[in-house]
């Protein structure tokens, strides 16, 4: 039986509760307590080797906690990760496309592979919102830039239109105007309702875009900071954090 919490919202978008688990006999995750409302962003931060890719693997249902429930929109991943995942979308590090085919048609491709409403009407705006030149769209993608790539993925994951979103270093390969048009496009999503969980080892663009920062260390998120006053966030501080290692 999933556990369930008396503090739980019904209108929580994300819920990890007491999350465990090991590769083997190596835990990784040793309590990861995290809970988002919808429309929040949530940077989770840490070392390499913290834990957080394995995180969202669980939060996709890929793998399975030792220990602990996680929820998307009140859905037990453990017991239906199939319905839990309707509510979510995922843009991974490694953009995994279709090199013969064009950017539209990955975009319908992977929409037809979810269920998901298609046709140039969804995938038009998609493209464009996440700022993929209109020239490129009816270009097949083995030719694009890992930027390109990840544009196409973040386009993916827009005309999903799913509640709940979840990025594994968006910005890794996008350049700084186009990082700065990523972190506008977040706000607006979040201000559509949407909850991103965003695991990045940018803490400038962390601390622009997140509603809180958390850091993952020792397998949970031992530091977490809400954003206030009008400098948001000590990005020394956070630096400084990086510097004490997992240990600390
Ligand atoms: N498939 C796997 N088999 C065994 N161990 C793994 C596997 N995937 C990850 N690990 C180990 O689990 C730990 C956490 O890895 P994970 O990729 O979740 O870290 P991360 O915080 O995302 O790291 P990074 O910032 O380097 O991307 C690491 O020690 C890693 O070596």
């Amino acid at each position: 039986m999933p556990k369930t919490s008396i503090a739980e919202s019904p209108t929580d978008a994300l819920v990890c509760e007491g999350v465990e688990y090991a590769y083997g006999t190596q835990p990784v995750l040793r309590g990861l307590d995290l809970r988002m409302q919808p429309g929040e962003t949530y940077a989770l931060l840490g070392g390499n080797g913290a834990g957080k890719s394995t995180a969202l693997r669980l939060i996709l249902g890929f793998d399975r906690p030792s220990a602990g429930a996680i929820r998307v929109c009140g859905v037990d991943v453990g017991s239906a990760p199939a319905q839990a995942r309707r509510h979510l979308a995922y843009v991974p590090e490694s953009v995994a496309l279709y090199e013969h085919l064009s950017a539209r048609e990955n975009v319908d491709y992977f929409l037809a592979l979810a269920e998901a409403p298609r046709g140039r009407e969804v995938i038009d705006p998609a493209l464009r919102r996440a700022a993929l030149p209109e020239a490129a769209w009816d270009r097949r993608v083995g030719g694009f830039s890992k930027g390109m790539r990840q544009k196409v993925a973040i386009a993916l994951a827009i005309a999903r239109r799913t509640p709940v979103l979840l990025l594994d270093e968006p910005t890794s390969g996008l350049d700084p105007g186009a990082t700065t048009d990523f972190s506008r496009l977040l706000q607006e999503l979040n201000g559509e309702g949407v909850a991103i969980l965003m695991v990045t080892h940018d803490l400038l663009g962390a601390a622009d875009v997140a509603d809180r920062i958390g850091f993952l260390a020792n397998g949970r998120i031992d530091t977490e900071m809400p954003a206030e006053g009008p400098e948001r966030y000590d990005v020394a501080a956070l630096h400084r954090r990086y510097a004490l290692g997992v240990a600390a």
